[in-house]
């Protein structure tokens, strides 16, 4: 028995009860509910909400532009500084003018709408919780381990460095799916090479390394929400992987915490959102910061986003992972124990979205 406010309630029989529908959140919303279930209330937590407050509106997420990058030597020197800043600063910045067209954008949100809009009978096909499979859709990876559930439904797609045929692929998105996917890819080592030369390194140190070798794709889907108060589309995470980037439809909800106030992230057309992972917070040893975030509910939707996510995951890579030594001056020893991918993954899976901070527990 779980008591939520003044409601007690057998919450794991009503997990798999949900689960056993196989229809996720969207299936709930098909269905007409018109108060959101138990298993999806949220505590309130003590952040501040900033966008309203006029005193807090020099919180702006810096949109980077990333025009004339491989022209111009001084215009990438100063494209090199905002993302060091933004990096330092808020963890996360959008990128406009980053190479791929509009139309792919929009066409990949498409896409995943396209997806959950078929028959549940459908997308049944695609329903598992055996997260060793490359194409994993269900309804909060975390349901049964986390205190509150989420109201969204996700399509998880592992790319690289095990592509999935086409075959395993929805056929709802596939060829947007990998269309986009090897966009990313570049977009990503673009980035990488950023970053390396924002921390000082040789531009071609991160990706040496192997920051961007994996990569895995999440399409979200956040069904519009009769009681948004109650619940939270995504709880407050950091990710676990090195790099995110980040496509959003036009309806906002993204916040990031920034100073005890949770700022809105506010769609920008054409824009991707970037932001730290844990990992590339660990190997910085701090100088990245990989900051905490989480996605309102609405009464708008369904919302849908694509997050790709630059780490091998679950593969089985043995690459050690720890503060790069160059980045450690006399004085600044390392404040990370290493690690592999896998592990941390693992570690960060069984803490659980909306849980404490799993990188803390690789604190020396
Ligand atoms: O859908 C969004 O805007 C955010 C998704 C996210 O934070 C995630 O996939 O980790
Ligand atoms: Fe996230």
């Amino acid at each position: 028995m779980v008591v939520t406010g003044e409601h007690s309630y057998d919450r794991t029989s009503e997990l798999i009860a949900f689960d056993n529908t196989q229809a996720g959140v969207k299936g709930l919303v098909d269905a007409g509910v018109t108060k959101v279930p138990l298993i999806f209330y949220t505590p309130q937590d003590a952040y501040t909400k900033a966008s309203n407050d006029p005193e807090k509106s020099q919180f702006n997420i810096p949109v980077i532009d990333l025009d004339g990058i491989s022209k111009d030597p001084f215009r990438r020197k100063e494209i090199v500084e905002k993302i060091h800043d933004a990096s330092e600063v808020w963890g996360f910045f959008q990128v406009v003018n980053h190479g791929i067209p509009l139309s792919v954008l929009e066409e990949m949100l498409n896409g995943v709408r396209r997806f959950y809009e078929q028959d549940t009978e459908v997308k049944k096909r695609w329903y598992t919780r055996d997260s060793s499979k490359r194409v994993v859709y269900n309804s909060n990876f975390d349901l049964f381990s986390a205190a509150s559930a989420n109201w969204r439904d996700t399509i998880y797609c592992s790319i690289a460095p095990n592509p999935p045929t086409a075959g395993e692929l929805p056929e709802a998105c596939r060829d947007i799916l990998i269309e986009y996917e090897e966009q990313v890819k570049k977009l990503g080592c673009s980035l990488f090479e950023l970053l390396s030369e924002a921390l000082g390194l040789n531009p071609s140190y991160l990706n040496d390394i192997g920051c961007s070798e994996g990569l895995a794709v999440l399409c979200h889907c956040y069904p519009a929400c009769p009681e948004p108060e109650l619940t939270l589309g995504a709880g407050k995470h950091s990710d676990s992987d090195f790099l995110t980037v980040l496509l959003q439809d036009h309806i906002g909800g993204l916040q990031v915490l920034h100073n005890n106030y949770w700022v809105d992230l506010p769609p920008v057309s054409g824009a991707l959102v970037v932001n730290i992972g844990d990992l590339l917070q660990l190997i910085t040893n701090d100088k990245f910061k990989s900051i905490a975030h989480r996605v309102l509910a609405s009464r708008v939707g369904p919302r849908v986003s694509a997050a790709c996510f630059f780490t091998t995951g679950h593969s089985l890579s043995s690459r050690v992972y720890g503060p790069i030594q160059e980045l450690l001056s006399e004085d600044n020893t390392a404040r990370y124990k290493e690690t592999t991918v896998k592990d941390y993954s693992v570690h960060y899976d069984a803490t659980g979205i909306g849980g404490k901070s799993a990188l803390s527990d690789f604190r020396i």
